[in-house]
């Protein structure tokens, strides 16, 4: 389980997030949603540790990660996409897909380039995926959808416990979109447990067994999507943020 307690993270006088509380239950899948600069992404930078909390605790099954390096949360169990693939110069899908999940230190530069058993497990991966062809595909030439899919195999080649999804659904066309909704609820059927920030809402719906709202970097709901469907509050955020942006 992640657990995430008085969470706050200001940058000098904005507070991004500000005593955020929330849990992401092991073997569930668990939504981040609320309008845009609620805090969010700050948020998940914060577990993720690409950025140091200003305050808080943030543990997972029961061990702090939040005085971790980045790296040594991924040796933790807990990996993250971005919203921008991360994808590396010059390389092919199958090496962007190994080299990412290893750099877990500088000293990791100097391994060796690819282990056959990386080869292996990598390939499985990408199978999973749906994605073997592009295996030998230069990073640079693929399509947004495909980058989205060799993050996620990325992520995958860690053996996580835990992933966390930046807008998994961002700007990638319906049929892509089915095709990651049954990617994550496969991965999470299998045991991995899921935390989401996303817009759309019908991914979030179909998709979440928990729903954490955040607004002006607070939690203002937490529940199931019925429970935060119907919530005053959350319809509040979202109209004020709606008529804000008309106005
Ligand atoms: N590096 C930064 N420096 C200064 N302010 C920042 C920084 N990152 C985020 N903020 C501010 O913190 C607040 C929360 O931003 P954040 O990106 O976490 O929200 P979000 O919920 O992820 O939004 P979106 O849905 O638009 O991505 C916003 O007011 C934003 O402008």
């Amino acid at each position: 389980m992640l657990e995430v307690r008085s969470l706050s993270k200001h940058f000098g006088g904005i507070q991004a997030v500000d005593k955020c509380s929330f849990v992401a239950e092991r073997g569930k899948i668990t939504a981040l949603i609320g309008p845009n600069g609620a805090g969010k992404t700050t948020a998940f930078n914060c577990i993720s540790r690409t950025m140091a909390p200003s305050a808080g605790e943030i543990r997972l099954d029961g061990r702090r990660i939040d005085t971790l390096r980045p790296y040594q949360v991924t040796a933790a169990g807990l990996s993250r996409t971005f919203q921008i693939s991360r994808n590396l110069a010059d390389m092919t899908v199958l090496e962007n897909v190994i080299c990412q999940s290893k750099i877990h230190g500088w000293r990791d530069l100097f391994r060796p380039a690819m282990s056959a058993e990386e080869i292996d497990k990598a390939f499985g991966i990408l199978e999973f995926l749906g994605i073997t062809r592009i295996a030998n595909e230069d990073g640079s030439n693929l399509s947004y959808g495909q980058k989205k899919l060799m993050d996620l195999a990325a992520l995958l080649m860690s053996d996580p416990k835990i992933i966390l999804l930046d807008e998994p659904a961002g700007g990638v066309n319906p049929t892509l979109l089915e095709e990651i909704i049954g990617h994550i609820r496969k991965l999470n059927e299998q045991g991995l447990t899921v935390l989401i920030v996303e817009h759309n809402m019908d991914l979030i719906m179909r998709l979440s067994h928990r729903v954490v709202v955040m607004a002006h970097g607070r939690v203002i709901a937490d529940g199931t999507p019925d429970e935060v469907r119907e919530n005053p509050d959350v319809l509040d955020a979202y109209l004020g943020g709606a008529l804000e942006e008309a106005a």
